[in-house]
């Protein structure tokens, strides 16, 4: 089933086109990397299927619904409910602790405190950071806090990922790790993924491919993915 779909999304910075005309479908429980050079689209396109921006032209599709018309609220509810997004850097409340962070987005959709933490714990223990639930960020590495923000991104069990470069901060190993983590959760629990990024190996993860070149589909491009493994 197909979960999001775009049209024709076009998108410009005032004079600056960053997306012209894409059209992509992304399946229920499938993992999509969006690849291509620097400043070809690729955020741009995260933000817009994601909710986060609205396309200048073109239509956003989710579970057959229009999706860049829709109101704020709407889209904010979306984000809450359905989407989870995670960034290159974590962006976590740095006031708070690792628990506390991750028990936010619950705490926001109006589950009570102590359900919250309970849960927010035992995405700790899954992502192997328990250690961590009184931690405040800036006492954590930058992979820790990737796992944490990883968690919360989770939390609310979200039907589509977005993840932006998420490991493109952390040492490859680290970044390994997390995104083994990630994808497992994923196939477990048949989430669809949108993963940007630029490194072949992380693109490796994914189901599906496409290759973004100066804000258009590159339809003969073969796909980082493609070629590290070939
Ligand atoms: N907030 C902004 N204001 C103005 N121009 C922007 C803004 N965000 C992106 N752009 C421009 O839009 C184009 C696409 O940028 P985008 O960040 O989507 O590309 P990208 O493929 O994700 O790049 P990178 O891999 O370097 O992160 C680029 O020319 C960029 O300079």
């Amino acid at each position: 089933m197909t979960l999001l779909q775009a049209r024709g999304v076009t998108k410009s910075y005032g004079p600056t086109p960053a997306l012209r005309g894409v059209d992509l479908e992304l399946g229920e429980g499938r993992i999509l990397a969006v690849t291509g050079p620097s400043g070809c689209g690729k955020s741009t396109l995260l933000h817009c299927l994601a909710g986060i921006l609205r396309p200048d032209a073109g239509e956003v599709h989710y579970r057959g619904r229009r999706l860049d018309t829709a109101s704020e609220t709407e889209r904010s509810r979306l984000r809450r409910d359905e989407f989870g997004v995670l960034f290159q850097f974590g962006l976590l409340v740095a006031e708070l602790t690792a628990a506390e962070n991750i028990a936010l987005p619950l705490l926001l959709a109006g589950h009570g405190r102590r359900e919250s933490r309970s849960v927010a714990l035992d995405w700790l223990d899954r992502f192997g950071v328990r250690e961590l639930a009184e931690t405040v960020p800036g006492q954590m590495s930058g992979g820790q806090q990737q796992r944490v923000a990883a968690a919360r991104a989770l939390v609310t069990e979200p039907s589509v990922l977005f993840a932006d470069e998420p490991t493109g901060a952390l040492d490859r190993l680290v970044g390994e790790q997390l995104l083994g983590l990630v994808v497992e959760l994923a196939r477990e629990r048949r989430m669809s993924v949108v993963l940007v990024t630029h490194d072949a190996t992380v693109a490796g993860y994914a189901d599906d491919e496409i290759v973004l070149r100066d804000g258009v589909l590159d339809p003969g491009g073969l796909g980082i993915a493609a070629g590290a493994i070939g």
